[in-house]
């Protein structure tokens, strides 16, 4: 990769160092099979660096190279486990960036396992001295390999089917403040939402057992709310107890309890890791529990368009690791979402057959081999006053999450949730009516606030609330753009 490094060869093996180009990790000719991992990486090369011999370096070095000729290539089947980039394109508008494909034969990985997938497409290469940057934009799994895992334990299908819920999203909470409350106040806060028209509530992300609040309390409270809120409103309710802990003995542990207490569902944190996430999800699958994943930590690596592993590679990932609910944007609430990036994780999740959609920056066709759909889950900044919205630009398969926008309500939790339970039927009925409710949306929405005072309550204290920011990561391509 150096300006200079490579001396006069005369032949594939002689010792030293060549170009990644020379060593059979570049191939423009090359075909990909139906049965390769393909991954496109957004390079960033290093001023004087050929953008070619950076792409051919990041096949070589996610897959079999090292920055010499090593003979023991010769050991192997090397022509076939070499990745291959077979095509590279300057990023539209960018400046010294470059998409480069890069086909992996499938032998090279382990079946049923994220980390050994990611263990060498994210493995060292992101520390790369002659990139600047370097971002994993998306992945086509082969169906031989989607076909490894069993996915998620539950699915959409079957989750409603538990929950006697259908026609609508599901419509949950966090709790708040995030840290500090006691058992018995955190349970309290879960039986209001609940006894006020949600369907779910949920532990923050940073919710395990501390000082304040150990999990044992806060299962044994959270399921009295849960129980009493059920026997209360003849709906099934459920609260996404957190078994995230330090050890897989301990999460272990936690979701036995909250399988005992009869919880319908359990949650973990995205940073317990690939194999804890694939181990929870084998136990959620033999013990008939749902499983919420919250993305915690994702966007120290998602959210930069230049570094990093985009959400939608974390998202096919985490369907295939087999999570029922997935935290996956609202688009317009307080946290990175662009519309057209947002839709295209959502397609991810919920789709048995995702075609390639440049302009929600999916650059394969991928077809998910029958694996269950997954729940995104919209949370993080929205409000009663945005549902026509979230329907819009989210569908109806999602549940949409209100922590501050339920518990924040000047009347107290249980008419912050009656607010967001009656702004959504409100919308649904609208839709189903076939008026443009998006268009219409505030006006369906005073008209449901004069029977409903809650509601009216929540309009007027968040009616200005936005979170208009520029997107730090919006697709490169207009639908009219074509690189078929
Ligand atoms: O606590 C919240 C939202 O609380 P509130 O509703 O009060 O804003 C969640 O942790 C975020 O939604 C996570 O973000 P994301 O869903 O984007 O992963
Ligand atoms: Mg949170």
């Amino acid at each position: 990769m150096n300006a200079e490094p490579q001396k006069p060869r005369s032949g594939r093996y002689d010792a030293g160092v060549m170009k990644y180009k020379d060593m059979g990790y570049f191939d423009l000719d090359y075909l990909p099979k139906d049965t390769d991992v393909l991954a496109v990486f957004r390079i960033t090369p290093q001023d004087g660096v050929d953008a070619e011999e950076a792409a051919a370096a990041v096949a070589g070095e996610s897959s079999t190279a090292t920055w010499t000729v090593v003979w023991t290539d010769r050991l192997t089947a090397s022509e076939k486990y070499r990745a291959k980039c077979y095509r590279v394109d300057p990023v539209p508008g960018a400046d010294n960036q470059y998409f480069a494909y890069i086909a992996y034969d499938l032998d090279l990985f382990e079946e049923n396992s994220i980390v050994n997938l990611s263990a060498s497409v994210i493995g060292n290469v992101f520390g790369f001295k002659p990139l600047k940057a370097l971002r994993l934009e998306d992945m086509r799994l082969p169906i031989a390999y989607v076909k490894t895992y069993a996915g998620p334990p539950t699915g959409i299908v079957v989750e409603r089917e538990r929950l006697d819920k259908f026609g609508r999203p599901l419509l949950g909470a966090t709790v708040k403040p995030k840290l500090g409350l006691s058992g018995r106040n955190y349970g309290r806060v879960v039986y209001e939402a609940l006894k006020g028209g949600l369907d779910f509530t949920k532990d923050d992300e940073n919710i395990n057992s501390q000082s304040f609040m150990h999990w044992r309390d806060r299962f044994l409270y959270c399921m009295e709310a849960v129980n009493r809120a059920q026997a209360m409103t003849g709906e099934i309710k459920g609260t996404y107890l957190n078994v995230s802990a330090g050890d897989m003995e301990q999460i272990y542990e936690r979701a036995e309890f909250a399988k005992q207490l009869g919880s319908t569902i359990i949650m973990i944190d995205l940073v317990i890791g690939y194999s804890a996430i694939q181990s929870i999800s084998r136990w959620c699958r033999r013990n008939d529990m749902i499983l919420h994943l919250h993305r915690a930590g994702h966007s120290t690596y998602t959210r930069q368009k230049s570094h990093g592993v985009s959400f939608r590679v974390i998202a096919k990932w985490m369907r295939l690791a087999g999570v029922d609910h997935i935290h996956a944007g609202t688009v317009v609430g307080k946290l990175e979402g662009d519309p057209a990036t947002t839709r295209g994780y959502y397609d991810i999740c919920r789709e048995a057959f995702n075609p390639q959609a440049l302009q929600h920056g999916l650059f394969f066709d991928q077809d998910w081999g029958g694996l269950r759909r997954v729940m995104p889950v919209a949370s993080g900044g929205i409000h009663a006053g945005q549902m026509h919205q979230l329907l819009h630009h989210l569908g109806e398969d999602c549940v949409l999450q209100f922590g501050g926008g339920t518990i924040g309500h000047p009347m107290g939790i249980a008419a912050g949730a009656t607010a967001n339970r009656v702004a959504l039927e409100a919308m649904i009925l609208a839709r189903n009516e076939g008026r443009d409710y998006l268009a219409e949306g505030p006006a369906i929405l005073a008209a449901a606030a004069r029977g409903c005072t809650p509601l009216a309550q929540a309009l007027e204290v968040w009616k200005d609330v936005t979170f208009n920011y520029t997107s730090t990561d919006s697709p490169d391509f207009v639908p009219s753009v074509s690189v078929a």
